[in-house]
């Protein structure tokens, strides 16, 4: 899916949080959205999920503006959500878990379960468990599997990598590494070696604006370390 969001404002009543915030990512394309604490990545990434409101601006998939679609609709089109802080349902088990994603996409196929047990072999050993009894890295696990079963076109992240021990962010990195071209890829990040393994493009934004975009190659640290806390 080709995303494109065009001078997007958002406010918290009388607070401005996003400012004519406008980027691209072509089918297939990994964007880092980067940018200190507070600079408006997660605000950017509700708008663009449907669950905040935008003042102004369009959030175009494929050429449509579901900017103000509701959040089904945009899933439906094709975009998966993956939030901080995870929110899986804690009292439901991995596969349950897995399975309350997929309905409102049509059940899902064994093969679509295999897949994502293929991508993270965790999960299907941890099947039978509470998704609330997991740790840090494996429910960041089953946060991504949960988008994946919906068969995204679109895939959002918000801080993958938050909490999550060494051999875990290896995996996650590679298995982002595996989707893209596949799909389209929008990662909130703050761990900038993880960013830029996986990103081909970045957008760095402060108080709530586009201050720097560019390339992966141009991705340096002494580039980025002005606009974030490293
Ligand atoms: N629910 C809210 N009501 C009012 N202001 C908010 C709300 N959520 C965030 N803000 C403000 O909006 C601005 C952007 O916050 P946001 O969480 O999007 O930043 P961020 O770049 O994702 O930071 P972090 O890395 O800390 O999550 C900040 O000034 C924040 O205080």
């Amino acid at each position: 899916m080709r995303l494109t969001v065009r001078d997007l404002d958002q406010h918290y009543g009388g607070s401005q949080a996003l400012r004519k915030v406008s980027f691209e990512v072509a089918q297939g394309e990994c964007l880092a959205v980067l940018g200190r604490n507070g600079a408006g990545k997660s605000t950017l990434l509700k708008c663009l999920a449907g669950v905040l409101p935008v003042t102004r601006g369009a959030i175009e998939f494929d050429g449509v503006d579901m900017a103000r679609a509701p959040s089904h609709r945009r899933s439906r089109a094709g975009f998966a959500y993956v939030p901080q802080g995870r929110e899986i349902f804690a009292e439901l088990t991995v596969r349950e878990n897995l399975l309350a994603a997929a309905r409102p996409h049509g059940e899902a196929s064994d093969e679509t379960f295999a897949e994502v047990y293929g991508l993270f072999p965790v999960l299907r050993e941890m099947a039978g468990r509470r998704g609330g009894s997991l740790s840090g890295g494996q429910q960041q696990q089953l946060a991504l599997a949960r988008a994946l079963v919906t068969k995204p076109s679109l895939l959002v992240l918000d801080e993958p990598t938050e909490g999550v021990q060494p051999s875990i962010v290896q995996l996650i990195e590679t298995v982002l590494q595996s989707l893209k071209g596949r799909l389209s890829i929008v990662l909130v990040e703050q761990y900038l070696d993880f960013a830029t393994a996986v990103a081909d493009r970045f957008v760095v934004l402060s108080r709530g604006q586009v201050v720097d975009r560019g390339e992966r190659a141009e991705m340096s640290r002494e580039r980025l370390s002005k606009f974030m806390s490293i």
